[in-house]
């Protein structure tokens, strides 16, 4: 007998299989608790969409995984083990109680508008505004013939097309909206957007970044941007509405906001598209790569070889949005270059100096991130099946 390469007697054979007969009867007692766990999550679901409460709730979700770590301590059971259990379980709640829909908490709006509405971003914030019971129309390239009538008497027109030609856009096609309709953006950089839409319309206007791509399957825990413009109360129940999707709203400062998006945007795609194409430059045989990679490596080849099974567009889009992103991009070629200069010169003191002037400015961040990505790493591991 043998379990893989492994040659086993017929009594370890024997003794392993009645073992692991046991366990399979535990893992199907797990299943039917987990069906047991979903059911009553979708009854919180249905009281929370009547009353319109959030999908995320992270004071029961802080207060039931410390009553759970104890108690697994208690049992000689590894308490972040049921912590990770516990909230990989929680993700598959926000997903469910997503479906059972959300409360409207303005059902005066008879109309909402999504200008780019087909596209992906555009496609998910209409899926969550039907969700939550308002009428979603959309006005995408080809409707523009329409615009009039699909504009007339919205409540809310918000706007989600190419950075490069929303301005342009705004200001061209937007004056007749009515008075008291509420224009937001959903552009990844505020200041010129947000300037464009208070130029153009007179009513209440905001500018949104939601600061997650279009594939996350539910808004929990995610983040979005919100930049004042102008009539915040005329607008405050649609980030009431938002946060209802579970997502956390931070408020910003356009300029702030713009400022950061080139080095966590910009500058970030940038140096993995510059990654990537050294990469195929190299002509890297990524199989092999892949195979001597440490769970780190995985997690970088990853986070590099995603950027580019999405659009090209949309990341030139981000990444040619600001002027001022040059900037950022530069002083990242000179650090660079700097830092080869030292290593040409083997200035390896030098280095462990740098080293350790980096690590004391990231302060307490650098063991947070450190015990952060250590349960990334290992679930990166745990998904290898070989
Ligand atoms: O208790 C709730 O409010 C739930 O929605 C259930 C649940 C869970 O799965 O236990 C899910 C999401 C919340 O953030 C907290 C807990």
């Amino acid at each position: 007998m043998a379990d893989g390469r492994f040659e086993m007697s017929e009594k370890t054979t024997a003794e392993l299989e009645k073992l692991r007969g046991l366990i399979d009867g535990v893992d199907q007692e797990l299943l039917k608790l987990l069906r047991q766990r979903l059911d009553l999550v979708a009854q919180v679901g249905a009281v929370k969409h009547n009353a319109g409460l959030p999908i995320y709730a992270p004071q029961r979700e802080a207060a039931m995984l410390a009553k759970r770590r104890v108690e697994a301590e208690s049992l000689g059971v590894s308490p972040q083990l049921i912590e990770d259990v516990l909230r990989r379980l929680m993700r598959e709640s926000y997903l469910n109680e997503k479906d059972v829909g959300f409360k409207q908490v303005n059902p005066d709006i008879n109309k909402v508008v999504i200008i780019g509405g087909r596209g992906q971003l555009g496609t998910l914030f209409a899926q969550m505004l039907t969700l939550s019971g308002y009428p979603v129309h959309l006005l995408d390239k080809d409707d523009w013939d329409n615009a009039d009538a699909i504009l007339a008497g919205a409540g809310l027109v918000l706007v989600t097309v190419p950075i490069a030609i929303t301005c342009e856009l705004i200001r061209s096609r937007l004056q007749g909206l009515p008075k008291d309709c509420i224009l937001a953006d959903l552009t990844s950089i505020k200041s010129q957007p947000l300037q464009a839409m208070l130029e153009t319309h007179c009513g209440p206007v905001v500018g949104l970044h939601p600061m997650f791509g279009p594939d996350v399957g539910s808004l929990a825990k995610q983040v979005v941007v919100v930049c004042h413009g102008r009539q915040s109360e005329a607008y405050a129940w649609l980030l009431e509405q938002i946060a209802i999707w579970g997502a956390r709203l931070v408020e910003a400062d356009a300029g702030k906001h713009d400022k950061a998006m080139q080095l966590v945007q910009a500058m970030r795609h940038f140096s993995s598209f510059v990654y990537g194409l050294n990469l195929c430059r190299e002509q890297a045989d990524l199989d092999s790569l892949l195979q001597f990679s440490s769970p780190i490596y995985r997690l970088e080849l990853a986070m590099v070889g995603r950027l580019f099974a999405q659009s090209p567009e949309l990341y030139a889009d981000i990444i040619f949005a600001q002027q001022e992103s040059l900037g950022a991009i530069s002083d990242y070629l000179n650090n660079y270059a700097g830092a080869l200069a030292m290593l040409k010169a083997g200035d390896r003191d030098g280095f462990v100096r740098q080293f350790r002037e980096v690590a004391e400015w990231f302060g307490d961040f650098a063991p947070q991130f450190r015990s952060e990505s250590r349960s990334m790493l290992q679930s990166v591991n745990d998904m290898k099946s070989h």
